[in-house]
């Protein structure tokens, strides 16, 4: 950094709809696996998802679900903290993949964020690898169109694809001058603030989730309720006892996640486990428990207690 730049940091968000691609971008940006890829209305309680360190900059990236239409209270809570999100970064990065035409999602989206003054928002076009030069350009065209009719000025518009690497350390380039100058807010070192219990409870429901997302789309949360290591151990091999709770709404839902002779609860449990064990880099007993909190997406009660 020469003594002329100013260092710079400050909180991005990315928005737009699901399967955008947010996830998988954050994830290439902070170089390490952070950010789960997958669409969860627990991701409300802990925002911040990865923290791009530079000499010059901090750049923190934050996550939101994405807005939808309301049709519980947990639906109607979750569009509220999504806007509060928005309003509060420094910029925001609005993804539309590059292989979809701007649909109504993207223009509810794109709305919203219109309505969000005094914030610099730039447009990502994602997944650049999927499409060909021509379709790339047309889309690059079509939301340029786009902020023009709804008033947006985007400062940049820039196509990246998270998964082969292309323009993605572009994109902090870009971002980091629309940051304001501020002193580095997080260590060194730190990928992300989120309690590990959050992220091990994370990894639970991506896992309970893997395969069933059909049939439980929203109906499942997880509260990791204990984190300790085993009494006794030798110092060279430890060993972490986690208890968990795996929330679902109806009984008849319990059978898809326990599974027959409860198969599936296992297999869940070894998958969370291994990916516990590489986040956390010790060996761990996971025990998980399958509970039903009916209705919890409607009670205000259940709601508080897992957290929203
Ligand atoms: N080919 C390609 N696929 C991508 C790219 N980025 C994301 N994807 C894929 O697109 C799908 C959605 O990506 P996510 O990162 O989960 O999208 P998201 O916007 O976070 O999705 P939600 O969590 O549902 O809001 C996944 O299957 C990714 O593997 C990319 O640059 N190229």
């Amino acid at each position: 950094m020469s003594s002329t730049q100013q260092h710079r940091s400050g909180f991005a968000c990315f928005v737009g709809r699901p399967n955008a691609g947010k996830s998988t971008l954050t994830n290439a940006l902070v170089g390490t696996k952070v950010a789960i890829t997958s669409d969860r209305p627990q991701t409300t309680r802990h925002t911040v998802r990865g923290i791009v360190h530079r000499p010059d900059a901090q750049l923190i990236l934050v996550d939101t679900p994405g807005l939808h239409k309301p049709r519980t209270l947990l639906g109607e809570r979750l569009n509220d903290v999504v806007r509060a999100t928005w309003a509060e970064v420094d910029v925001i990065g609005f993804c539309l993949p590059a292989d979809q035409k701007i649909g109504p999602g993207d223009k509810f989206i794109a709305k919203e964020i219109a309505a969000i003054k005094r914030r610099p928002k730039v447009a990502i076009v994602t997944k650049t690898d999927l499409v060909d030069s021509k379709r790339l350009a047309e889309q690059l065209l079509d939301v340029a169109k786009m902020g023009a009719e709804l008033g947006i000025e985007w400062a940049e518009i820039i196509p990246v694809s998270a998964k082969d690497g292309h323009q993605v350390d572009l994109l902090v380039d870009l971002l980091v001058p629309l940051l304001p100058e501020g002193p580095t807010l997080y260590p060194d070192g730190d990928l992300t603030d989120e309690p590990e219990q959050i992220m091990v409870a994370e990894l639970i429901r991506e896992a309970a989730l893997e395969g069933v997302r059909d049939e439980l789309p929203h109906s499942l949360a997880v509260v990791v309720e204990e984190m300790i290591p085993r009494e006794g151990r030798p110092a060279d091999r430890p060993l972490l006892d986690i208890h968990a709770n795996v929330y679902i709404e109806r009984q008849s839902q319990k059978a898809i996640v326990i599974g027959a002779r409860g198969a599936r609860l296992k297999a869940v449990g070894t998958a969370a486990r291994q990916q516990i064990e590489a986040l956390l880099g010790t060996p761990v007993f996971l025990d998980l428990h399958v509970k039903v909190a009916k209705d919890w997406q409607r009670d205000p009660k259940q709601l508080r207690k897992l957290g929203f």
